[in-house]
């Protein structure tokens, strides 16, 4: 009977451990109260539970425990945040369900642990599920630099000199945004060019976002796709994709992106910053609306619009708090860049709002 109080004892610290992880990406990556106060009462669940066995730290032996040197290498590598939760994610479950099984062979005195943690299992899949679709949702979209690239818009070079140096420049996502009635490309034409535009920036590692079009997002290969508010729903495109594509979302308010949030959106257009050529506006929200959204802070955000980089206009986004830490913000820019004949100096003097 000491040997299985020493495995639950152990199990249990998993359990607990694995909870605390999960619950810091819900509220700290992913600033998801529901998700995790749901995490917060599997604790104090669990902790209930487990205290219904006497004694079960008296038999803990850390320093006997011959499993505390044996590792693999693979317990050493996480490639980013996403994978950190996703790997606590499936030690919760492995964890439970070992308390589950030797639960049973401490006979009476087990039977409530053994039943409460097998809820806690079930309740832990969803959880996990639920964070899991979350992070796929919105971990890759924190980008500093987007640039929306549109072929007629490129004056004075090839669109493909103007990427290739946007992107030494600094740019880490690029937007297609071809407009059919305004001379851009459309049907075949349109995904063949996608699919050139996808091989130099992903060879780059840059993020790939294809404007207004899902369906050619989906050929192509892109990582997503942006809509505004007139265009297809969120919602729909949530249940399309499930969470194997990022989903962007125009705001102008803070409703506005509660909204996107909500419908599973991965990032939001925030704007428009300042007065642009490139599209018709007709309210500026302005950096008061960049500095609200950032400090809402449930998604990350592209301020948008008329963004050049003067003195004055970087000065207003990080007065409105972009390049500060935990705010999420980068920016979206189209004429400044697509209309340069230096782009990529253009890229670098706007990345340069994030080099401190
Ligand atoms: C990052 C980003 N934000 C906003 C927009 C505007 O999208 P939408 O309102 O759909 O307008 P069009 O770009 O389709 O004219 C955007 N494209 N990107
Ligand atoms: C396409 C677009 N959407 C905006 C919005 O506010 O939703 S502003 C905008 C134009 C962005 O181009 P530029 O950097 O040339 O001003
Ligand atoms: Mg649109």
């Amino acid at each position: 009977m000491m040997q299985v109080k020493r495995i639950i004892d152990a199990n249990a610290n998993r359990v607990r451990e694995a909870l605390r992880v999960m619950e810091e990406a819900a509220r700290f990556l992913l600033n998801n109260k529901d998700l995790c106060s749901q995490i917060k009462s599997m604790r104090h669940d669990f902790a209930a539970a487990i205290s219904q066995i006497p004694n079960l730290e008296s038999q803990r032996d850390t320093t006997g425990d011959v499993g505390t040197s044996v590792c693999t290498a693979r317990e050493y590598e996480r490639s980013n945040t996403k994978d950190v939760a996703i790997a606590a994610g499936k030690r919760l479950s492995e964890a439970l369900r070992a308390i589950e099984e030797y639960g049973k062979v401490l006979g009476p005195v087990g039977v409530d642990l053994v039943r409460a943690v097998e809820q806690l299992r079930y309740r832990g899949y969803t959880v996990e599920q639920s964070l899991n679709i979350a992070l796929s949702y919105s971990c890759d979209a924190d980008w500093q630099l987007c640039l929306l690239l549109t072929r007629v818009m490129c004056e004075h070079h090839t669109w493909e000199v103007v990427l290739k140096e946007a992107i030494k420049g600094g740019v880490d996502c690029v937007q297609i945004r071809e407009k059919e009635a305004e001379g851009g490309l459309s049907g075949r034409a349109l995904v063949m060019y996608c699919k050139e535009v996808v091989k130099i920036c992903h060879a780059a590692d840059v993020a790939v976002i294809v404007n207004d079009r899902a369906d050619v997002a989906m050929m192509c290969g892109a990582d997503g796709v942006h809509v505004g508010q007139q265009d297809v729903g969120c919602d729909e495109l949530r249940n399309l994709f499930g969470g194997q594509m990022l989903v962007g979302v125009s705001t102008s308010c803070i409703a506005e992106a509660e909204l996107a949030w909500e419908m599973g959106a991965s990032y939001c257009g925030v704007g428009p910053m300042f007065a642009t050529t490139t599209k018709d506006k007709k309210v500026i929200v302005g950096p008061k609306y960049l500095n609200e959204y950032g400090l809402w802070g449930k998604l990350p955000g592209l301020a948008i619009g008329g963004i050049e980089p003067s003195e004055e206009k970087l000065e207003a986004l990080r007065g409105a708090g972009m390049g500060e830490e935990g705010m999420r913000l980068g920016m979206a820019v189209s004429g400044v860049i697509c209309r340069s004949e230096k782009p990529g100096e253009v890229a670098a003097d706007l990345k340069s709002l994030f080099n401190g």
